[in-house]
């Protein structure tokens, strides 16, 4: 049996805070009346910073909801969320806005590149908008790291969904946020291209040092984590640090098992 604790252990990564993303008693509801749904019940964890976490769980357990509202792309019902140090919870909309452009990158199930633009334009958009300019090395660096260098003049239409993902992956990198979230980034791809999506991310943790989070419900994709977080009803109910995807598909049985006999 895993531990069923939400607090990570403390990582060796210096001088900045080991944890990149904090949540507090995090209550999310939905509704109200008859229809009320509580999506997310007093959910307390720990992102460790440098690492590579996957939020699993059944359809409807809370994992959208707890990484929009780690993200800041949600508003929590009661309970605190800090980036770093600074808390989001209660931030005004433009403040967070701000924050979410400056410090956290996404990534979608759908690509969502725009189509006009070449790969390196794609990879360079957010920070246009902002009136930021690229560090070149960095960028550099990205484009080596996520296999994209011989393809950045390409558009979207003529690259392959895993190639379309990388972009995406490199877009996220590019501004060198704190955190980078994936909501299923590899739901839209096939096993070849997902593996190799995969082991970019892991790549820019182990290389790049980046912070990621993604929600996923492939134990394939779990396993290219260090740490799975498991919720049902809108709880964190177990977690699993360097999972296999053996593992992984063991404790998924083990709890539909356990909701069918419940
Ligand atoms: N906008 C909304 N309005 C009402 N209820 C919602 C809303 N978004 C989510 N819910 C409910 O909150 C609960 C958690 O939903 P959430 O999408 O976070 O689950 P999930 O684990 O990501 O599910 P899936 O794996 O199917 O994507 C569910 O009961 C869902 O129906």
């Amino acid at each position: 049996m895993t531990t069923a604790t939400t607090i990570s252990p403390q990582g060796a990564t210096g001088e900045r805070s080991a944890v990149a993303a904090r949540g507090r008693q995090i209550v999310k509801a939905y509704g109200s009346g008859e229809t009320r749904v509580i999506a997310l019940d007093q959910v307390d964890v720990d992102i460790a910073r440098g690492q590579f976490t996957a939020i699993m769980g059944p359809s409807g357990s809370g994992k959208s909801t707890l990484m929009h509202c780690l993200a800041g792309l949600d508003t929590v019902t009661s309970g605190q969320i800090y980036l770093d140090d600074t808390e989001i919870t209660g931030l005004k909309d433009r403040k967070l806005t701000q924050l979410r452009r400056d410090r956290i990158g996404f990534i979608f199930q759908a690509f969502n590149l725009l189509p006009t633009l070449n790969a390196l334009e794609n990879i360079t958009l957010p920070m246009d908008i902002a009136g930021r300019k690229p560090d070149g090395a960095w960028l550099n660096r990205v484009v080596e790291t996520v296999g994209l260098a011989g393809r950045l003049k390409h558009r979207p239409t003529q690259l392959s969904g895993g190639q379309q993902q990388r972009v995406a992956v490199a877009r996220a990198l590019a501004a060198r946020p704190d955190i980078i979230f994936g909501d299923e980034p590899t739901g839209n791809l096939d096993s070849r291209a997902g593996a190799e999506v995969l082991s970019f991310l892991r790549r820019s943790v182990d290389e790049l040092g980046q912070t990621i989070v993604i929600v996923t419900h492939d134990p394939v994709a779990a396993s290219y984590s260090d740490r799975v977080l498991y919720l049902a009803d809108g709880r964190i109910v177990d977690q699993m640090f360097r999972p296999t995807a053996e593992a992984v598909l063991d404790r998924m049985k083990d709890f539909d098992a356990r909701g069918r006999t419940s």
